[in-house]
């Protein structure tokens, strides 16, 4: 469903990581670590279009990259839930509403017991009429995540979910990502937390991939 051949990426000319060859499918789950400034934020978006290869083939959902339009990439974003690494609000407007925002911005109509059916999975069913600023660090990312999943998409990314987490709260968010993989959705999470990637694979098949040196390996068994 994401697949790179011989991928090169980088800005303004020159190149931040080249020979990128993987393919994500369907169910995987992901690990992405590196280096702060390796590019780890750079290829996940690659994988939702927001970035372009400079070289090499990108193919997202059986389509190539460069030969899509507007409406393709716009389409293809329906299937990819993104929780950002500085999770933002519309700080006027209830947690409920921006969970719910993906789908109002699309013109679709909200099921109101689907809405409180994800905020109680995601523990935030008391903070529904609450303003974001209100919450704590935890739950903005668990927020996030839920705002992520509204649009039921096929693929979740995840950049530093737990940068600023507790490790109880980390553990809290990255059971909701296992759940949602045991679901049949595709996980990728970029992370420097090694504890919260063994952690991870006591319980679910992760690979783990690195970005080093302007190169995209999978690492070895041993973390
Ligand atoms: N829009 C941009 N324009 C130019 N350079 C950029 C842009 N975004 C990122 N970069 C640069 O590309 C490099 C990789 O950034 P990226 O955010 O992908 O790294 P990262 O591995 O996610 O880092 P971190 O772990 O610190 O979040 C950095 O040197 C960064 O300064």
């Amino acid at each position: 469903m994401i697949e790179l051949q011989n991928v090169a990426m980088g800005y303004g000319g020159s190149e931040l990581v080249a020979e990128m060859t993987l393919k994500l499918v369907p169910g995987s789950f992901h690990f992405l670590t590196g280096p702060s400034g390796a590019g780890k934020t750079s290829f996940l978006k690659l994988c939702y279009a927001e970035m372009l290869p400079t070289a090499g083939y990108l193919n997202l959902f059986g389509q190539d990259v460069r030969t899509m339009t507007r409406d393709d990439i716009a389409h293809v974003r329906q299937k990819i839930g993104v929780v950002h690494q500085d999770c933002q609000f519309l700080d006027h407007l209830p947690v409920a509403e921006n969970v719910a925002l993906p789908l109002t911005v699309a013109g679709r109509s909200v099921d109101g017991a689907e809405l409180r059916e994800l905020l109680t999975w995601v523990g935030l069913r008391a903070q529904a009429g609450a303003l974001p600023p209100q919450l704590s660090g935890g739950e903005r990312q668990r927020a996030a995540l839920a705002r992520a999943v509204m649009m039921s998409p096929e693929v979740i990314i995840a950049d530093e979910p737990t940068g600023n987490l507790d490790w109880e709260m980390s553990l809290r968010l990255l059971s909701l990502l296992v759940e949602l993989n045991r679901m049949g959705k595709t996980v990728v999470i970029a992370t420097h937390d090694l504890n919260l990637i063994r952690q991870a694979k006591a319980q679910v098949s992760a690979r783990v991939l690195r970005i080093a040196n302007r190169r995209l390996h999978l690492a070895g068994a041993d973390l």
